[in-house]
Parts: structure tokens; sequence; C-alpha cells
């Protein structure tokens, strides 16, 4: 592969407790694009990403960051790494007791010493990159499932991130809105020039974002490389996780991935 990579993973393996999760786990994520990890439930996509962000320790294998091993960072170094990632979980992680304004403001006020007038300009256009405008007073309970999503994606965008990592955008959300979420990320990628890495099941919404993307199955890689790469990869469990989709939707398996691919060429 060509070009700047941000984050490279090779040979991690991953355990909770004695039992193994992730074996040989290897991937390239190159800067200013966006990296889809799929599979279905318990593949591990999770634990990886855990390990992305930081949250899991690796006791096997190396991740570089920006060319950095990050198993020789102390906690001063992923303080620094944390403060130039936004993540957006699966259901948005809003904190309910405070309005959206006040959740988006939270990482502004834990990592910079900005006085609260300025803070409040940036929550307004963090509200407005997701579209979401005029609804700092709101509390989350008063938003849609999309709205939330949006909201958290704010809260994420607060420190203008280089690395955007985002859990299951879609879960929760009808089609229409998470296709709506899924142009929110694209736009951001062009506009801001973030990295991005997506875990999802959803099919449709990763091959409709994805610059490239990777197939786990049972804690190991199955496939990766462009959407179209997948598209035609030829491994029976790679055909048959692209397929399971059309067969749960009753539909014809080749209109399917047609239909993906044309997704992703629009
Ligand atoms: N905290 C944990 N303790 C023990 N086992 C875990 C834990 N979290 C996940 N696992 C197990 O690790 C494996 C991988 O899970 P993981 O959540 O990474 O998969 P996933 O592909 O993200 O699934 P999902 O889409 O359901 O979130 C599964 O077998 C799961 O049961």
């Amino acid at each position: 592969m060509t070009g700047d990579i941000a984050i490279e993973v090779k040979g991690l393996n991953s355990f909770y407790g004695t039992r193994q999760v992730l074996y040989d786990v290897s991937a390239l994520i190159p800067r200013h694009e966006i990296f889809v990890i799929m599979g279905i439930s318990g593949s591990g996509k999770t634990t990886l990403f855990r390990h992305l962000i930081g949250l899991k320790e690796t006791p096997s294998g190396c991740i570089w960051i920006d060319g950095e091993d990050v198993g020789r960072w102390g906690s001063s170094e992923w303080n620094n790494y944390h403060k130039r990632i936004g993540v957006l979980f699966q259901n948005g992680a809003l904190f309910n007791s405070l309005t959206v304004g006040e959740n988006v403001a939270t990482p502004l006020r834990v990592h910079t010493g900005l006085p609260g007038e300025i803070i409040d300009i940036m929550v307004e256009m963090k509200l407005h990159m997701v579209g979401l405008s005029g609804l700092s007073g709101f509390m989350p309970s008063q938003l849609s499932g999309g709205m939330r999503k949006r909201a958290g994606l704010a809260r994420a965008l607060a420190m203008d991130p280089e690395f955007l990592f985002v859990d299951e955008p879609s879960s929760g959300l009808d089609p229409i809105t998470a296709a709506g979420l899924d142009e929110l990320l694209l736009s951001l990628k062009a506009a801001l020039g973030m990295t991005v890495i997506v875990v999802t099941h959803e099919l449709e919404s990763a091959f409709r974002i994805a610059d490239r993307m990777m197939v786990m199955d049972r804690g190991r890689i199955l496939a990766s490389g462009t959407p179209d790469e997948i598209r035609r990869n030829d491994n029976p469990r790679v055909r048959q996780f692209l397929e399971r989709r059309a067969e749960e939707a009753g539909e014809d398996v080749e209109a399917y991935l047609e239909r993906l691919c044309a997704v992703r060429r629009r």
C-alpha cells in the first residue's frame, strides 16, 4: 500500500482472562481515510477498537501510531493521544443530566483552559457541523436517536481530533437516519481530513463510507482491501458474510451485492 500510514497493527493477540479472542491481527490504517472494521457479532471488532483507543492493553503483538510503538508509551503519551482522538460510542454515551451543549463542552473544559465564552462559541460551531444548530440547551432525552448520535459526534469533534473512532454508527437508527449519519462522516472526512475508524456489522453503511475495509471472523482477519476488492473476494467465509445479509433480507444475492457496490460508487 502506498500513502501515509496513521496506524499499524501487527500480530495482535488479545485475551479476556485466559480466553483468546483476537488471533494474529494485522492492519494498516491510512491517514485521511475511512477504515471500516466489519464482522458479525462476537468476531472481535470492539476488542480491536478498544486496543486502538487504548482501553485495552496489548499483551502480544504491536500497535504503532504515527510510527510510535504504543507498547512503549507511558501515561503522558496516552494522555496526549487521547487529546488527539474523538470517540463516538454506540449509544452516543451522552451525560443525561447535562444539556447537549454542556455535553459537547465537557472535553473542552477538561482538556483546555479556554474561557467559557470561547467554549460556548466552539460548542455552537460543533453543533452546527453536525446539523444541530440551536439545540445546545436541549436535554439528551429531548432528542431523537439520530440526533443523540449527532450530539455524541459533536462531542467527539470538540477537540478537533486527528482520529475519529466510531462504534456502530447505524445501530438503533432507521435506514434514512443511518444514511444521513454516513453522509455526515463522509463530509467530515472531506472537510477536516480526519482519519476515521468505524466498527460496524451493517454492510450497507460499510460500503457507503469505506475507503478500506476489513472483515473479521472469530478473532481473525478474513479479508481486507478496498470495497471493490472485498466484493470480489472469493473466500467462502467472506462470501457467506456478505451474502447472509442478503438472505436475511430475502433478496437475490447478486442483486444485493450489485446494490451495495452501486451505493459505494454514488
Ligand atoms: N469484557 C469481556 N469479557 C470477556 N469476554 C469478552 C468481553 N468482551 C467481549 N468478550 C468476548 O470476546 C469476543 C469478541 O467480542 P467483541 O465484543 O470484540 O466482538 P464484536 O465483533 O465487537 O461483537 P459485537 O458486534 O456483538 O459487539 C466475544 O466472544 C465476546 O464474548
